[in-house]
């Protein structure tokens, strides 16, 4: 069996007046992420990741933030396509890991939400779909609530 690896990482500016989607899920919030996209950050590190793993650029590159195309994008449709270009070369998602490092709003009522959206999407078992929370303790900007950002890693998996 051959393994590949991958990590992916994003941020996005906290504001008003948008909603706030993680792994596809709407989190009730006074505040939502900035982006061209939904600006879903766990989605777009999750994408980065599996690209990543297979050295294929990042989604910016198939994404562009200058294409009007992907304007309020739903970023689980990304995913998908991501997805399927990771199948067309031959490869499988073993399992993901993640974390999303917001100081507010409390995100454990929502995780398992996000787990198994993102599973569905990805055609896996929620236990394969890790998403953990943690705050900054207030450090940095993500402390200040500036912005929310993500990490991510991905193991892909292919028969010899
Ligand atoms: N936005 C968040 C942040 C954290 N959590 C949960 O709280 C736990 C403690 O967080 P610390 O940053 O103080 O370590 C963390 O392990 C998460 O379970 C959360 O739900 N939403
Ligand atoms: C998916 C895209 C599409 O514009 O989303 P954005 O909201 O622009 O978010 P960012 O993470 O800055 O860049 C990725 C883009 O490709």
């Amino acid at each position: 069996m051959n393994i590949r690896i991958g990590n992916g990482y994003d941020i996005h500016r906290l504001v008003s007046d948008r909603p706030l989607i993680l792994g596809g899920v709407h989190i009730p919030h006074e505040l939502g992420l900035l982006g061209h996209s939904d600006a879903d950050v766990l989605t777009h590190a999750i994408m980065d990741a599996m690209l990543g793993a297979l050295s294929l650029g990042d989604i910016g590159h198939y994404f562009p933030p200058s294409d009007p195309q992907w304007k309020g994008a739903d970023s689980l449709v990304l995913l998908k396509q991501v997805h399927q270009l990771i199948l067309q070369q031959g490869w499988k998602i073993g399992n993901i890991d993640s974390v999303v490092v917001a100081e507010r709003p409390k995100l454990k009522p929502h995780i398992n939400s996000m787990r198994e959206k993102l599973a569905a999407v990805l055609q896996l078992e929620p236990n394969q779909v890790g998403v953990k929370a943690t705050t900054n303790e207030k450090l940095g900007p993500t402390g200040r609530e500036e912005g929310i950002c993500a990490y991510a890693v991905v193991l892909l998996v292919a028969d010899d």
